[in-house]
């Protein structure tokens, strides 16, 4: 779901961090895997801190399993860390890897009940979908059922719920898996359209080669996340 809503006592929305639009701190997580008596933990994150400032992009890297989409989970809210705080000004927009969307649903239904569930004026919210139907053009599949999207327009309506409400800060899981090459750079404009608006983005991204697009990357690595080298410190 999209935007996340606060789920532990560990979240709150601060006006009191005047730099960070979001920051997590000594994040720490394990799962439970198995049965008792065969009861495991895997330990994924052991103090993952982590901030973004109003108009960055910034990408968050490492390897397959290194804790990426856990620690995203854990920024919106949608996953319980077992220690650490995570607060942030605003409105936050998620964008899950796997799209979450009711197959019964047209993407134009889709927009509306999440600008229902946003809060949003009808008009604003109708104003805001002709915009995001223009700038990832998908607007001659507003009628269509989201279980006859293909894959890549499944994507973009998954991106285009999370920027519905113009959040503070996008957060999103790999977002551009499915996309053709014309929406790919359709999407860098859109995040470029952000950053000058001042929003900041957080992106799970796998691409080398999408280095250059962002102000600054974060590598997780031993459950911990470090500056990536070449780029600024937070
Ligand atoms: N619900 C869960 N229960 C148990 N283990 C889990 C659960 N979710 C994730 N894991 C494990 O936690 C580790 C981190 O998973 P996560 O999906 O956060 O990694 P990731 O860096 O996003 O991976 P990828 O790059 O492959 O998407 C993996 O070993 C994964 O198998």
């Amino acid at each position: 779901m999209s935007p996340a809503t606060p789920v532990s006592t560990a979240y709150a929305s601060s006006t009191q961090q005047l730099q960070s639009v979001l920051t997590a701190t000594g994040i720490e997580k394990a799962y439970r895997r198995g049965v008792w008596p065969a009861r495991r933990s895997l330990t994924v994150l052991r103090g993952a801190d982590l901030s973004l400032a109003h108009g960055e992009v910034v990408g968050l890297v490492g390897e397959n399993g290194s804790g990426k989409s856990t620690l995203m989970k854990i920024l919106v809210g949608a996953l319980r860390p077992d220690a650490g705080t995570v607060s942030y000004d605003g409105r936050l927009g998620y964008c899950p890897q796997e799209p979450i969307v009711y197959e019964r649903l047209t993407c134009d239904e889709h927009f509306e009940l999440f600008g229902r569930a946003y809060g949003m004026a009808p008009e604003a919210e109708r104003r805001a979908r002709r915009a995001i139907y223009e700038s990832l053009s998908f607007e001659r599949h507003a009628a269509t059922r989201s279980d006859q999207l293909s894959g890549g327009t499944l994507s973009k309506l998954n991106l285009g719920l999370a920027l519905l409400a113009d959040p503070e800060v996008l957060l999103l899981d790999e977002p551009y898996a499915g996309f053709d090459f014309d929406t790919y750079l359709k999407f860098w404009d859109l995040v470029g359209q952000r950053r000058q608006a001042g929003r900041s983005v957080l992106i799970i991204s796998h691409f080398v080669t999408d280095e250059e697009r962002f102000d600054r990357i974060v590598q997780l690595r031993d459950g911990k996340t470090q500056p990536r080298d070449g780029k600024a410190v937070a």
